[in-house]
């Protein structure tokens, strides 16, 4: 849902109602900005009147000195006025895209993780990066411009009306059919200028993920390949462009064209009726500055049109993320609390569990097991076998087609979602590190723990000594302007901060997949550590490393096989026996391509 009271949805309808939403909480600043921009049309106005006069007076030979002090006057408090509202203009504009940007972050950040999968990382980036800036131009265009231009527009066209209603019907009809035609170009605009930010979408995304995948590229020799895909990507970035500023650019000639024929129809026509005494030289002369200043509300709508239409097509971008429910839009939140230690339930209990990423693409099928409390289970299976996505459905990262999961005897999905997060620890296969210092990577689930049990948990997992290598300590930076951990340390520091959380449920994917056999031996340790009211699933393809589990769950093709301890399962499954033979002489792949026999280790647990 939108916080703010329907913003998502409104470019949808178009016109400049679309951009209120965003400008609403700004209206004050706006209003003076609409005020000082009418004080200054007010007094443009009194110009061309004052023109007249010196104009006559020059003819009677009358005195002019007060005239023309009056016009630097009017000129001076004007031009101050315009600097003051240009100000309050940009400034209320770069407040509108720091709003639209904080939502639209706010928002991206709860999207269900489904669309994360979906979509391109770098095409999001540049929905808050660029799409944003393209409300600006349209706020300050359209907003306040031509809120200040109705005055002039008005006050000229009465006075052109005063002077000489026929010559100021001869020039309203010539600018009718310019506004009416530039109408006509500027619909089209839109849907470029959609079209040209969606290519720039896909073309940061691309980047992105190319540039993330740098050193897969290189070692394959692809980056002629990548270079050329990209290149597709900005061509078609710029074959977008070029079409909208082609639409744009017919828009420039009909505004030139506007003027220019006003000018020189009411230079024919007035000047045709100074000859026949319907209106003096002063007269006329006053009527053309008019014109003049009824042209500039005229300009300033043209560019108002061309900017809202670029506008909504980038805000049909924002929104179309806005309109994405939240992750937990859907939830019905039964149980606003959990506490496992006072429930005699099974820590967790998957019953009939169905689920597939896609539709009629189940990756688990009917799968029902329970996890004691305080056990440690297992989870093995070849690849694929839909072992992560197992946790991830822990997790909630992904609603079931069918079946429940019981967290403490409470199906999760009556559970706020925080609620149950808070009762578990993750560490993912590929562990990424979070932006920030090694500190901010440790205390992530537990913002409250000491720098002591910060650098306790490190030396758990055997960190410390690389840790404290650094100048900074806890407060060095990790990734692109800090330390470079290698894969290894990434997972060890994830695990820290599964361990410091000290949370119930301890879900780990292959947490052992980047360590050397000590580390994974210290890891070992750790696991043994953990308290008897800390429950641990873990995922892993090594035997030896869940040897000694409680249980071990065997998964096959998203079903459950079997279930019961390595002495058990030798016995009653063929493909643990199988998988457990394969691994007294190497991994599975390790075993067709050299058949070497891998030092057994032995398990802990
Ligand atoms: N985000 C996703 N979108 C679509 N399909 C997915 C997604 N994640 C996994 N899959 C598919 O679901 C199936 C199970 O994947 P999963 O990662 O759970 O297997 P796994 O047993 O953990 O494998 P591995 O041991 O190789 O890590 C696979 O066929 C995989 O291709």
């Amino acid at each position: 849902m939108d916080p703010r009271g329907g913003k998502a949805g409104t470019a949808g309808r178009g016109g400049v109602r679309a951009l209120w939403p965003y400008a609403r909480e700004h209206r004050r600043l706006l209003g003076a900005a609409v005020v000082l921009s009418t004080a200054a049309a007010g007094l443009s106005l009194a110009q061309p009147v004052l023109v007249g006069r010196i104009i006559s007076a020059v003819g009677d030979g009358a005195p002019l000195g007060g005239l023309v002090w009056a016009l630097v006057g009017f000129l001076t408090v004007g031009a101050v006025f315009g600097t003051i509202q240009y100000y309050l203009l940009q400034r209320t504009a770069e407040s509108v895209v720091l709003t639209a940007r904080t939502e639209l972050i706010g928002h991206l950040l709860q999207l269900p993780m489904s669309e994360y999968r979906s979509r391109h990382v770098g095409d999001l980036v540049s929905r808050v990066a660029s799409d944003t800036t393209l409300l600006r131009a349209a706020l300050t265009d359209c907003l306040v411009e031509p809120l200040g231009g109705i005055l002039v527009l008005v006050g000229a066209l009465t006075a052109m009306v005063l002077l000489d209603p026929v010559l100021a019907g001869v020039a309203v009809l010539v600018v009718a059919i310019v506004v009416a035609a530039s109408l006509h170009v500027t619909r089209r605009l839109r849907a470029l200028t959609f079209e040209t930010q969606s290519r720039l979408g896909d073309l940061t995304g691309d980047l992105n993920q190319t540039l993330t995948a740098i050193s897969v590229i290189r070692a394959n020799g692809a980056t002629e390949r990548a270079r050329a895909r990209l290149g597709d990507r900005v061509r078609a970035a710029f074959d977008a462009g070029v079409r909208a500023a082609r639409s744009g650019a017919a828009i420039q000639p009909l505004r030139q064209t506007t003027g220019h024929a006003a000018l020189l129809v009411i230079l024919g026509v007035g000047g045709y009726r100074v000859a026949t005494g319907h209106l003096t030289v002063a007269e006329l002369v006053t009527f053309i500055l008019f014109m003049l200043l009824f042209m500039d509300p005229v300009n300033t709508a043209f560019t108002a049109v061309q900017s809202l239409a670029a506008a909504l097509g980038a805000l049909q971008r924002i929104t179309d993320i806005q309109q994405i429910p939240a992750e937990d839009a859907t939830d019905t939140i039964t149980h606003r609390q959990l506490s496992p230690s006072a429930s005699s339930a099974p820590i967790i209990q998957f019953r009939d569990v169905r689920f597939g990423y896609r539709p009629n693409h189940l990756v688990l099928d009917s799968v029902s097991f329970t996890v004691a409390r305080g056990s440690r289970t297992a989870i093995v299976g070849l690849s694929g076998a839909g072992k992560s996505t197992l946790l991830a459905l822990v997790e909630r990262f992904y609603d079931l087609d069918g079946g429940r999961i019981e967290l403490a005897g409470v199906d999760i999905t009556s559970l706020p979602r925080t609620v149950l997060r808070s009762q578990l620890g993750y560490v993912e296969q590929n562990a990424p590190a979070i932006s920030g210092t090694v500190r901010e990577n440790l205390i992530l689930a537990a913002p409250e723990v000491t720098d002591e049990q910060c650098w306790s948990a490190l030396d758990t997992v055997n960190l410390r000594h690389r840790i404290d290598t650094e100048a900074k300590g806890l407060n060095a930076l990790i990734g692109e302007h800090g330390i470079r951990l290698s894969g290894g340390e990434r997972q060890r520091l994830a695990i820290a901060r599964a361990l410091l959380a000290r949370p119930p449920l301890l879900l780990l994917d292959e947490p052992t997949s980047s360590l050397d056999s000590r580390n994974e031996e210290i890891f070992q340790r750790a696991l043994e550590a953990t308290g008897a009211d800390q429950t641990v699933v873990i995922v892993a393809h090594r035997l030896a490393t869940v040897k000694n589990a409680d249980q071990i769950i065997v998964l096959d093709h998203g079903r459950v096989r079997a279930v019961g301890t390595h002495n058990e399962l030798l016995g009653t499954s063929e493909l643990y026996r199988e998988l457990a033979h394969h691994q007294l002489i190497g991994t599975p792949n390790k075993i067709r391509a050299n058949q070497q026999p891998a030092p057994a280790s032995e398990p802990r647990w």
